[in-house]
């Protein structure tokens, strides 16, 4: 049975059709500009752990004037910020030097990095201990640390669905020769 109430409604349906739609066709248009600001920033955008500290601190410099923005990730445990804010001075570009500090053996921490200033184009990876003596009085801390906190970066990159990862490493040959190793991978579990 149609009511009066109902007959009146009838004559607002059109309308209120069209209100829905519009405002439906507007969150869909906001949410691919979104999107797109989001795949946008991932372009320029790279992560570089231990970023603070000497090497890392030279290549955020470089980047930076390569037309980079750089989310830096470190736990401070061998520097400190003053490092970032004189390569924000240098570059003239201080706004795109973006710290966060965290420990990678904080994988919540981690991922609040990722879900708040990702996806990154690609992860520049130095935040490890490596002090030659202290790695051989407390070997299984190093492991822990260097591995573990790798293992949470790998992680993150994978969830995120970053996929190049650079890393730098330094150590010694049988003979005593040091050797140096600069590698660009893909992330092995992308
Ligand atoms: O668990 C850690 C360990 C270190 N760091 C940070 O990582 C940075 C490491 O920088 P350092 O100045 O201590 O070391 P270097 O820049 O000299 O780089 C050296 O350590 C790197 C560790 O990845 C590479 O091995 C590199 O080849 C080697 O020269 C520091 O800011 C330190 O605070 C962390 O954030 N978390």
């Amino acid at each position: 049975m149609t009511t009066p109430f109902m007959k009146g409604l009838g004559q607002y349906a059109a309308p209120i059709f069209m209100g829905a739609s519009l405002l439906y066709a507007l969150g869909q248009k906001h949410r691919e500009d979104l999107r797109k600001a989001r795949r946008d920033r991932a372009h320029n955008r790279i992560l570089v752990t231990g970023g603070a500290g000497y090497i890392g601190s030279h290549t955020v410099l470089l980047l930076v004037e390569a037309g980079y923005e750089v989310v830096v990730v470190d736990s401070l445990v061998n520097s400190c910020e003053e490092a970032l804010r004189r390569v924000g001075a240098l570059t003239g570009h201080p706004e795109k030097v973006i710290f966060c500090k965290a420990d990678l053996l904080d994988e919540e921490a981690l991922e609040s990095v990722f879900a708040t200033h990702g996806g990154f184009r690609a992860c520049v990876h130095f935040a490890g201990l490596k002090a030659v003596g202290e790695s051989v009085a407390k070997p299984l801390l190093y492991y822990a640390n260097n591995l573990t906190g790798t293992l949470h970066l790998l992680n993150a990159m994978h969830r995120h669905g970053c996929k190049i990862m650079g890393a730098a490493g330094r150590g010694r040959g049988r003979e005593g020769r040091r050797r140096e190793s600069r590698k660009c991978i893909r992330c092995p579990l992308c």
